[in-house]
């Protein structure tokens, strides 16, 4: 499987952003943004599935602890188009994590207490333009 675009050694701060803009495949079966300490303590595996795993037109959201997946989390929105060019932004506090896109915002609890992003990395069918933290 490719890897996808993988930033270690952040510092996000509750209240700081973390955006990712890039361009959804014109054949993508799905994508994920996943953000948190490293690759096996994720804060947020946000997961937007068009056909995969056998969702359609999905948005699965979860954590991992330890390499281990938490309990899936499904939205009933799914604001998401084949060829998109789309901003993400992730915030988070003690509580929840935020992610912003255009039209729709989705939450999702802060199940690990995380004080700060450390990892972020996009997998799937979507091509990274460009990363602001802000
Ligand atoms: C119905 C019985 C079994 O349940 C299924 O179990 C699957 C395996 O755990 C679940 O899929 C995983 O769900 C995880 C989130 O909970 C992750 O999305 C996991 O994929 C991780 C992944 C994908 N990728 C990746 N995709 N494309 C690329 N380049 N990399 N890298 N890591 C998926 O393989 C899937 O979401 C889950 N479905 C349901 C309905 O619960």
């Amino acid at each position: 499987m490719e890897q996808g675009l993988v930033v270690t050694q952040l510092d996000v701060q509750p209240g700081e952003c973390v955006k990712v803009k890039g361009k959804i495949s014109s054949d993508a079966k799905g994508f994920s943004v996943n953000v948190g300490k490293d690759s096996g303590t994720l804060m947020l595996h946000f997961n937007p599935r068009f056909d995969c795993h056998g969702d359609v037109n999905t948005v699965v959201c979860n954590s991992k602890e330890d390499g281990m997946w938490g309990e899936e989390d499904r939205k009933a929105d799914f604001p998401f188009q084949h060829g998109d060019k789309v901003e993400i932004c992730i915030s988070f506090d003690a509580a929840e994590v935020k992610v912003k896109v255009p039209e729709v915002e989705f939450e999702f609890p802060n199940r690990l207490g995380m004080e700060k992003i450390q990892y972020l990395a996009v997998e799937g069918d979507f091509k990274v333009k460009a990363i602001k933290f802000s």
